[in-house]
């Protein structure tokens, strides 16, 4: 089995590893379009993306599964969540979808974002750290480390090949 990741960012790239351990399986990364915002502000945006790098990964990296994983933040009542959100595609069925943790950012990182900066820059400058989107992310740095974003990405992963499978017994047409 050929998995191809849609993105080059290491913590995504381990996290589908990790995810697919139970499984033979040949890894390639190739960086696909998202095909929506840098910084995806909705549930709906970022799992667009999700599912555009899963079949972009899938198509482009000529596989039997295209995974794509996506950060984005939604507004709500209660201030800007993080949101986490996962494709997995196939040449015979529609993409399957799972989503990740979700906790609100602090109000000073927000605010940076409404006005249109990107997490990942802004988180850099947050913890006076380099690269935190490619190692803990966001949720390791607001979990005080419980919750990297590797292990965050495995699980929505996880979520992922396991629907997978029960599609594979019990849904196939
Ligand atoms: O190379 P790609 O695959 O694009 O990986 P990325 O780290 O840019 O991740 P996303 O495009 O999925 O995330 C959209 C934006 O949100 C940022 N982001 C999302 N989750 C984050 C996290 O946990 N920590 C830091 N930045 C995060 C990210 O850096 C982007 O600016
Ligand atoms: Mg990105």
């Amino acid at each position: 089995m050929k998995i191809i990741i849609g993105s080059k960012n290491p913590a995504k790239i381990k996290a589908v590893k990790s995810g697919f351990s139970q499984q033979e399986a040949e890894f390639v990364s190739i960086d696909v379009p998202s095909g929506v915002n840098a910084q995806p502000f909705s549930d709906e945006e970022t799992i667009q993306g999700a599912i555009n790098r899963a079949v972009g990964a899938l198509n482009q990296g000529n596989g039997d599964i295209g995974i794509g994983l996506e950060g984005g933040v939604h507004e709500t009542s209660h201030g800007l969540l993080l949101c986490n959100w996962g494709a997995l595609a196939t040449h015979n069925m529609e993409p399957i979808i799972a989503g990740g943790a979700r906790f609100l950012l602090p109000e000073e990182v927000a605010a940076r974002l409404r006005l249109g900066e990107e997490l990942g820059p802004v988180m850099d400058d947050y913890a006076k750290m380099k690269n935190v989107r490619k190692h803990e992310g966001a949720v390791g740095i607001f979990t005080n480390g419980m919750i990297n974003r590797i292990e965050m990405f495995t699980h929505v992963t996880t979520l992922l090949t396991g629907q997978y499978t029960y599609h594979q017994k019990h849904l196939r047409r």
